[in-house]
């Protein structure tokens, strides 16, 4: 990751504002002769004889039978409380349960003798699948299997029933993330029970701790597998979607693999003062120095950084998917960015991919109504763009602040991950491009993208630098919302195509090398 100086950017964008508004005119007149040379992103041709070359290949068509026992398993999931609420206050109860179910749901997993599963750290599970090509580099599937606190109180239906109603299954980790858990597990037994014998080696991982720091879970098993000398070709992950409704103008669906994600950093801020009688209070509190020092970073956005991640690049693939005149529009970022990063901001999920966004999460103070408090404290969630680094990020916090009496310390903090391969020779990249577009035809363009979020992917990074974070399933701004919130459900119809998916995914894995791309690809 380049670490630049944040203020040539910030000249550097303020440069590009005023070049754009200079040449915005003659811009216009050149509209009609760029319409000409407007290059535009043709799909993909569908695959042809892609994936297992030489061998059967077995469809993805499944019985009656088989779909009822597919939604009924994830029901049962979701009705296993797998709450974690800190690293250390998870429920172990259902961790557990969450096994048996496992075990029940899903036999040949566990009695299938090229498959060995592995308990890590109690709760996490490890299975290794043994391909017939020890030549083939292997890979892995990743998933979890915890989810967020979801109190009863604005549920339409209790967060713990996987009750279906109007085709959709309801409830806490419907899409975070029980859904991934499930659906690979359930694609690979469906493939087992079709005799299927995978060539090329993977793993499947399921973390027990992702949404509390994946500190016991994917990180012990990352060393675990370090430890035994494994590395992986690419790694799949959640942390991504196939996305309908988030751009204005642009009704089809798309996919977005994000090849990185943000950094995080915990950041407490703390103000000290005299502590004393309420009758004669002084001048300033320690409350109101810090409410106003955290009124300032909430009401002063980080710098844009439109243009040092991956969002231009994404726009620029989308750009051939847009009527005029968007697409020229985003065919010239070059001219028109600082105009599309303004209007792109306006929205919060889209301003969280061109910016570090700040989110002030606690605040603590005060003992009694009548005493002065000696000691102020907040809390503020950061999500580092890939184009900045911790340290830039703090020199920003302290000069917006800009106030001797706020104390800072870091609670936790890592660096945005670097990118992963996106080009025609990235294996896990590709294997994802082709079968998205198999699968869901529907799909007008697969593009490059960021992770807002964090994933358990990120603590894989001492065993592959492939890694990527795409969930099969359709994700629209009301969806989004129900992500550790309200009402999170999935579509049966969505769930069956991501077992789906995975179900042609693991076949199309077995291939030594992604065939040569079709040359107007890109
Ligand atoms: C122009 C393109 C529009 C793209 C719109 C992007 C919409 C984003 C949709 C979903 C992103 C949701 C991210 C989910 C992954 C986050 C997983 C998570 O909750 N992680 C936790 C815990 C952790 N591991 O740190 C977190 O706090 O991030
Ligand atoms: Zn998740
Ligand atoms: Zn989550």
């Amino acid at each position: 990751m380049a670490h630049r100086n944040v203020a040539a950017k910030a000249g550097l964008s303020a440069g590009l504002r005023a070049l754009a508004v200079g040449v915005m005119g003659t811009v216009l007149a050149l509209v009609a002769v760029l319409l000409l040379r407007t290059a535009t992103f043709p799909r993909l041709d569908e695959l042809h004889g892609w994936g297992r070359p030489g061998a059967f290949r077995i469809p993805a068509q499944f019985s009656e039978a088989e779909l009822k026992a597919v939604k009924e398993a994830l029901k049962e999931a979701i009705r296993i409380p797998t709450v974690a609420f800190s690293s250390e206050n998870i429920n172990t109860t259902a961790l557990t349960e969450f096994g048996e179910h496992l075990r029940k749901v899903f036999p040949s997993m566990f009695s299938t003798s090229f498959i060995q599963h592995e308990i890590v750290e109690k709760y996490s599970h490890l299975f290794t699948i043994h391909g017939s090509n020890p030549k083939l580099e292997p890979y892995m599937l990743l998933a979890h299997i915890d989810v967020v606190p979801a109190p009863d109180d604005g549920w339409e239906v209790p967060p713990f029933s996987g009750l279906e109603r109007d085709g959709f299954i309801y409830g806490r980790g419907t899409l975070d993330n029980k859904n991934s858990a499930m659906a690979i597990l359930q694609a690979m037994e469906l493939l087992l029970r079709r005799n299927y014998v995978p060539q090329r080696s993977f793993y499947i991982s399921l973390g027990h701790d992702e949404e509390v720091s994946g500190k016991y879970g994917a990180q012990k098993i990352a060393a675990l597998l370090e430890s035994r000398g494994v590395r992986l070709s690419f790694i799949i992950d959640e942390g991504s979607y196939i996305m309908d409704g988030f751009l204005a103008g642009f009704k089809k669906p798309f996919a977005v693999i994000a090849v990185s994600e943000k950094g995080g950093m915990n950041l407490k801020l703390q103000v000290d003062s005299a502590p004393g009688h309420s009758s004669a209070p002084p001048k300033e509190t320690s409350i109101g120095i810090l409410a106003a020092a955290v009124s300032r970073l909430e009401q002063t956005p980080m710098p844009n950084m439109f243009g040092y991640g991956t969002e231009k690049n994404m726009l620029e693939q989308l750009a051939g998917q847009f009527g005029f005149p968007m697409n020229i529009v985003l065919t010239n970022l070059w001219i028109f960015g600082p105009i599309v990063s303004r209007i792109l901001e306006k929205s919060p999920v889209i301003n969280a991919m061109i910016r570090t966004t700040v989110a002030l999460t606690m605040f603590n103070a005060g003992i009694k109504v009548n005493v002065i408090p000696s000691t102020s404290q907040a809390m503020i969630n950061f999500r580092i763009h890939p184009g900045q680094t911790i340290p830039e990020v703090l020199e920003i916090v302290q000069n917006i602040v800009a106030d001797d009496r706020v104390q800072y310390q870091v609670l936790n903090a890592f660096n945005p991950l670097p990118l992963s391969p996106y080009d025609h020779e990235a294996f896990g990249y590709q294997l994802l491009r082709r079968t998205i577009r198999d699968v869901f035809p529907e799909v007008s363009v697969v593009v490059p993208g960021i992770c807002i979020g964090n994933t358990d992917v990120r603590l894989y990074s001492n065993i592959s630098t492939g890694l990527y974070r795409f969930n099969p399933v359709p994700m629209n701004p009301e969806s989004f919302k129900s992500f550790h919130g309200l009402n999170e459900r999935i579509s049966i119809k969505a769930y069956e195509n991501q077992v789906m998916f995975l179900f042609e995914l693991i076949q199309n894995a077995d291939t030594e090398k992604v065939p040569e791309p079709h040359v107007h690809e890109l």
